[in-house]
């Protein structure tokens, strides 16, 4: 799959006085695939903002390389394309944010037209076209009702709609479920999963609650200072977060640390290695435990067992202590990976100790 978005080596340096410098993005590369749900990830004042704002030069880099949809917006310290045709380009790039911003004095459906202003459609298609959406983010009954009188997950329902209006490419979602509570976050994520499948469309996906991005990305950037300090699928950052801030981002490996830090790790014998397996749904309600004993006659006991759901998959994680000869040590790590079964060996300096 191509690359919709590149962004390579963005630096965004803000001076709000003289003698002040604020380095808010620096030396970022990014790259989303066609059709990703990317989630950039980090605590407030991290820079996610600030780096994806730059994708439609709402926020114009001082240094680096913005290309969007083939054609480079920013390179060489300026904008590479007329402000007419960056204006048409803004228009393929749907934005939605935290408090939806809509417009209080007029109704659902014509906020949605509100949109359409610029284009070439006639009155009534545009009225169509608006009711269409609407329909499609399952508001049809509220297309003349006043904001006001919306729930904050409709309010947010109205956004998208909107930010559809121009068939975009690309949706841009700043902290968009940040201001609903967690069902309703839920049911917009879920509509944002089903608009990226239905419309092909790219989503970005900025927030600081990995639960959003463990139920609907595919890939994940986690940002602090200004740097994406990982990044990855969302199965390797779920399952291997290398880094402090990652494994804090990451509930289900942070119970998993606990729990490993509770036993006293350093006292494994010659014989006992400590291993991280990975399951993904197609093996995870397999007896693999008994299976390592009866198949390569090794001991295991279980000292962390979970299972999660990424995206739509179940993916279980074990941390298991197994105890043999080397030879039965092989035998079980043959036997793993022919079940397809990740494994990770976890050593007294591994990644789960400070
Ligand atoms: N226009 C600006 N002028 C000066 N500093 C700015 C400007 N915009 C952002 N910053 C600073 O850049 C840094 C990154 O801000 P940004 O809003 O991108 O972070 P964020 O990760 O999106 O956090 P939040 O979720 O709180 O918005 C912060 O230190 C912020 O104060």
């Amino acid at each position: 799959m191509s690359d919709i978005i590149a962004l390579d080596h963005v630096d965004v340096t803000f001076h709000p006085e003289k003698n002040q410098e604020v380095k808010a993005v620096q030396d970022v590369s990014l790259h989303v695939a066609k059709g990703d749900v990317y989630g950039v990830v980090g605590y407030s004042g991290a820079g996610k903002s600030t780096l994806v704002r730059t994708i439609n030069l709402l926020q114009k880099p001082t240094q680096g390389r913005i290309e969007v949809n083939g054609t480079v917006l920013f390179d060489d310290q300026k904008q590479q394309i007329s402000n007419k045709e960056l204006q048409e380009k803004r228009r393929k790039i749907g934005m939605i944010f935290q408090h939806f911003n809509l417009l209080d004095e007029t109704t659902v459906v014509e906020n949605v037209m509100f949109a359409l202003k610029h284009s070439k459609l006639k009155e009534k298609e545009v009225q169509a076209k608006a009711e269409k959406l609407l329909d499609l983010v399952g508001l049809s009954d509220k297309a003349k009702a006043f904001p006001a009188q919306l729930s904050g997950g409709e309010k947010q329902r109205v956004a998208i709609a909107r930010a559809l209006a121009n068939d975009p490419d690309i949706l841009i979602s700043d902290e968009a479920t940040s201001a609903l509570d967690p069902q309703t976050t839920n049911q917009i994520l879920d509509l944002l999963k089903d608009l990226n499948e239905k419309l092909s469309l790219t989503i970005v996906l900025i927030t600081h609650e990995m639960d959003a991005v463990k139920r609907v990305a595919n890939k994940i950037a986690v940002m602090e200072y200004g740097k994406i300090i990982e990044q990855g699928t969302l199965h390797d950052i779920y399952l291997k977060p290398q880094q402090e801030l990652t494994r804090q981002f990451v509930g289900g490996s942070l119970a998993a640390i606990d729990t490993l830090r509770a036993y006293n790790l350093e006292q494994l014998s010659a014989s006992q290695r400590l291993y991280q397996l990975v399951f993904s749904a197609k093996n995870v309600g397999e007896s693999v435990i008994i299976s390592l004993y009866k198949e390569c006659g090794v001991d295991v006991s279980m000292l962390y067992g979970n299972v999660e759901v990424l995206g739509n998959e179940p993916v279980g994680t074990l941390f298991v202590i197994v105890e043999g000869t080397d030879e039965q040590h092989a035998k079980a790590l043959k036997y793993l990976k022919e079940k397809e079964i990740e494994v990770t060996q976890i050593d007294d300096r591994g990644i789960w100790h400070d």
